[in-house]
């Protein structure tokens, strides 16, 4: 089947968006891969997915947003993502309002494009009870920094103990964004064994539907560097979701302010977060059209 497509990337995280507002394409998780595949695909870190509303929401939200990683597993949500879904639908003419409400499966966020050309994103709050990640933190050592509990993991592999793995156990916030992170403070991103641990934690035992494992470095009280190794993804230029985890996880710890830059491999992004239980997280960042496209899809199962 042919299928038209938009290839967008916003901080270097980049996507293949659909258009699903008119009809359904009834694509499998073999098809997600398939276009996300850099070689065989387009090449995407995830597939983004535009719809109408169901008919139950109509009225709560303007467009739902279906995401889905690279290895073709759906997710909740996408930081960077949501701002070029804002882009997309704008410069598509499927909305003629700035600030818009997107159904996702993490619940209902708000995108607003700026006068700038960067979309500003209400994310959600942070949830942090471990049955909200989800996260089963049973055997594992933890300390209170500030207002965040830490968990002391052995980055092993699946059996979480550190079995064949050559690293010491790790301090970790854990939070979710809808999507959820494990954030480790290092004292270089740049130095920090991405490639070796990330892959680890992500499919640690404590966290049965994976984990994004964040790599923060704090500079000063409004900068971070952040490198995140992504849930079905691998290390992206810039995780959104990734980024809005890191910050929290700093201010509740005492480290950071209510407004932090985020220097990502990709570019910048801008959080915020005022640090209550019932406050928002706004997200600041770039939404970038890189082509237009059309690709021939082959019957998968
Ligand atoms: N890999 C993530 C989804 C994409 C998040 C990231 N690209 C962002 O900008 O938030 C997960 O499995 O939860």
């Amino acid at each position: 089947m042919q299928i038209d497509f938009t290839k967008m990337q916003g901080a270097g995280n980049d996507f293949v968006v659909l258009d699903e507002t008119r009809q359904g394409l009834g694509l499998t998780e073999a098809h997600y891969r398939m276009l996300a595949d850099r070689h065989f695909g387009v090449g995407a870190d995830q597939i983004l997915t535009v719809r109408s509303v169901p008919v139950a929401q109509q009225g709560q939200a303007d467009f739902e947003y279906i995401i889905h990683n690279a290895d073709g597993g759906e997710v909740e949500q996408c930081g960077n993502g949501a701002r070029c879904f804002a882009r997309y639908v704008f410069d598509k003419g499927l909305s003629t309002q700035p600030c818009i409400r997107v159904l996702t499966k993490a619940g209902i966020i708000e995108p607003a494009l700026q006068p700038d050309g960067r979309v500003t994103v209400k994310m959600g709050r942070p949830r942090w009870q471990p049955e909200q990640i989800p996260f089963d933190p049973a055997g594992l050592a933890s300390e209170q920094v500030g207002g965040l509990t830490r968990w002391l993991l052995p980055p092993g592999g699946e059996e979480g103990d550190g079995r064949g793995a050559a690293f010491e156990p790790v301090w970790i916030g854990v939070v979710s964004m809808g999507n959820p992170h494990a954030v480790q403070l290092v004292a270089s991103a740049e130095a920090a064994p991405v490639a070796q641990t990330g892959p680890l934690i992500e499919r640690n035992h404590h966290f049965p539907q994976r984990v994004n494992a964040g790599y923060m470095e704090v500079v000063d009280r409004h900068t971070i560097r952040l490198r995140v190794y992504e849930r079905g993804a691998g290390e992206t230029l810039a995780c959104g979701t990734g980024a809005c985890a890191a910050v929290v996880c700093g201010i509740r710890q005492g480290l950071l302010d209510a407004r932090v830059d985020v220097h990502t491999h990709g570019g910048l992004l801008t959080i915020e977060w005022a640090g209550g239980d019932m406050d928002e997280v706004l997200m600041t960042g770039p939404a970038v059209t890189v082509f237009e496209g059309r690709i021939n899809l082959p019957d998968l199962p």
